[in-house]
C-alpha cells in the first residue's frame, strides 16, 4: 500500500492520496515509508513526529516555519476530523513565492500534504477534535521558529470559517512583508 500524487500546486508541494486496503476490519494504510517519499521528494530522515489536538470549530493554528539551518519539510496527515491545511511559499528565487495553497486533509479522504522547506504551515479546524500527525525532517528548534500572521493582508488567505482560537503567540506573528525577498533553503 503505497501513495499516489493527486496534485503539486507548487513545485514541491505535494498533495499525496493514501492508499488503502480495506477488508472487513476496517482498513490499513502507511502514514510515512522512507522509499516511497523518498520518491515524491522527501528530503531526509524523520527527526521527529507530532501529534496535535484541536478542539474548537474554527480555531487557527500557524503559520510556522523555522529558518536555516533547521528549516523543516513536513509531511501533514489528519487522522481524526478535518481541516483546512495551508502552506506558503517563503522560498527566496522561487516563481511562487507569496503565494498560498489550502486543502481539506480529513480522516475520511485520506489525503496527506507534504510541505517542503522553505514555506510556512497552518490550518484550521473544520471539525471538533481534529487530531493531525505530522512528520518533520528536521527537529524543533525554538531559537529559528518564526511565522507569518494568518491574517496577512498581502497573503490573503480564504480561510472557510470565521476564526475561533488562536494562540496569543500566532497572533503576535510577523507580516509576510518581514521576510523580505524569501527564505534561502
Ligand atoms: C512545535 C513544537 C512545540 N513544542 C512546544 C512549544 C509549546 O510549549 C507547545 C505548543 O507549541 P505551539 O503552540 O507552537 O504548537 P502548534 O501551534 O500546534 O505548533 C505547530 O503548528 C503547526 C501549524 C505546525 O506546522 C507545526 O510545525 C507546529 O509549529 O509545545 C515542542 O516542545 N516541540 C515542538 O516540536
Amino acid at each position: 500500500m503505497k501513495f499516489e500524487l493527486v496534485e503539486e500546486p507548487m513545485l514541491g508541494l505535494k498533495l499525496i492520496k493514501r492508499q488503502c486496503a480495506g477488508d472487513e476490519r476496517g482498513y490499513f494504510s502507511r502514514l510515512y515509508c522512507e522509499k516511497a517519499l523518498g520518491e515524491f521528494g522527501w528530503p531526509s530522515e524523520v527527526a521527529q513526529s507530532n501529534f496535535s489536538k484541536t478542539n474548537a470549530v474554527g480555531a487557527i493554528r500557524g503559520l510556522h516555519f523555522q529558518y536555516p539551518p533547521d528549516a523543516e519539510a513536513k509531511l501533514v496527515t489528519c487522522v481524526s476530523g478535518a481541516v483546512f491545511d495551508v502552506a506558503v511559499d517563503l522560498r527566496k528565487g522561487s516563481s511562487t513565492f507569496g503565494r498560498w495553497f489550502g486543502t481539506e486533509l480529513s480522516a475520511k479522504n485520506q489525503m496527506s500534504l507534504l510541505v517542503p522547506k522553505g514555506f510556512a504551515h497552518g490550518f484550521q479546524a473544520l471539525e471538533s477534535d481534529s487530531m493531525l500527525v505530522y512528520f518533520a525532517s528536521c527537529a524543533y528548534a525554538p531559537e529559528n521558529e518564526s511565522g507569518v500572521i494568518w491574517n496577512d493582508k498581502d497573503l490573503a488567505i480564504d480561510w472557510p470559517l470565521p476564526p475561533s482560537t488562536i494562540s496569543a503567540r500566532d497572533q503576535e506573528m510577523p507580516p509576510l512583508k518581514s521576510i523580505g525577498d524569501g527564505i534561502k533553503v
